[in-house]
């Protein structure tokens, strides 16, 4: 099967300003793909082309086969949307709302289990401004949900909600994508796009700077790793280039640190010390290299201009 999004060479000008600069991207059938990039990288911009709700200066894009800007009815069926802050009926219930919707597909989940799935059972019949933002959040991801769409765009998804609300938005989101369908997503949250997504796309200044599985990105499997210890008491510091930190902890960088971790415990073995006090083996996070590359890329702001 062809992929569920293939964007080439993909530009977006706003008089002088490019926000999307050029580019390519193809997400095949099944994935989930996190976009990541500081505020104002072109990812909002580059998801609204693909949701057929911008259009785009230059470049050719496909979404589930076909050209979003000439997308019709029963291409949006197929897609499902969860906006930024959607903002909207703010009279009607999630009920109200999630029963009017599904009225636009050909097959809708139940209204009722779209609010279960996003745990709004308690407000299903409270008007929605007068939920909480994060309630409202969760409405926008039920409304996102209730077309049973193959592809689901959602943006930022996670913003405003507490982190039972975020663990449970991941959840329907894994529970979605386990149903072999296709997911892209923008948010801040690196450990969201961990958690979630096969692959990412970091996004600096309208392009694509890295791409690939969160674990793998950048390099990050091959930098080197981090052992912390306390130093033990009364003991003579442990075989190695151990390097002390003004508040006593010791730490060795390393490309091997299961070999540090065994020679460690052999000489604590030895020295009759038993467990080695605060031990920690850090790998550089998704984090690290976000914002290396990030910063590699001139990128804390705005998109080319
Ligand atoms: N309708 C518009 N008209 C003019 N400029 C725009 C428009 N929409 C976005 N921009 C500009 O395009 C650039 C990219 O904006 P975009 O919203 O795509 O970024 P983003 O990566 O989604 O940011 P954030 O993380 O803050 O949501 C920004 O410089 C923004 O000011």
């Amino acid at each position: 099967m062809s992929a569920a999004i293939e964007a080439r060479d993909v530009v977006k000008r706003y008089g002088a300003l490019e926000a999307v600069a050029g580019v390519s991207l193809e997400v095949p059938a099944g994935e989930v793909f996190a976009l990541l990039g500081p505020n104002g990288a072109g990812k909002t911009t580059f998801v609204e082309i693909l949701e057929g709700f911008r259009r785009r200066t230059a470049g050719e894009v496909r979404v589930l086969g076909t050209d979003p800007e000439a997308g019709g009815l029963a291409w949006r069926v197929r897609v499902g949307v969860v906006f930024q802050s959607a903002g909207y009926f703010d009279a009607l219930t999630p009920r109200e709302l999630l029963r009017h919707f599904a009225g636009f597909y050909p097959d809708p989940l139940d209204p009722d289990t779209a609010i279960a799935m996003v745990g709004l059972e308690e407000k299903r019949n409270t008007r929605i401004g007068k939920l909480s933002g994060g309630q409202k959040r969760r409405a926008d991801l039920a409304l996102g949900l209730i077309g049973d769409p193959e592809l689901l765009f959602l943006d930022e998804p996670t913003t405003g909600l507490d982190p039972e609300g975020r663990r449970q938005a991941w959840a329907v989101i894994k529970e979605f994508a386990a149903r072999g369908r296709t997911v892209l997503l923008t948010t801040h949250y690196l450990d969201e796009a961990e958690e979630l997504a096969d692959r990412v796309g970091i996004i600096v200044r309208g392009r694509i700077v890295e791409l690939g599985p969160p674990h793998t990105i950048g390099g990050r499997e091959r930098e080197l790793a981090r052992v912390t210890i306390d130093p033990p008491p009364g003991l003579p510091p442990p075989p190695g280039d151990w390097e002390a930190h003004a508040d006593g902890r010791l730490e060795l960088l390393t490309p091997e640190p299961t070999a540090v971790v065994v020679a460690l415990a052999r000489w604590a073995e030895a020295q009759g010390c038993g467990e080695v006090p605060g031990l920690e083996v850090r790998r550089p996070t998704l984090e690290d290299i976000y914002l290396r590359l990030v910063r590699e890329h001139g990128g804390n702001g705005e998109s080319a201009g």
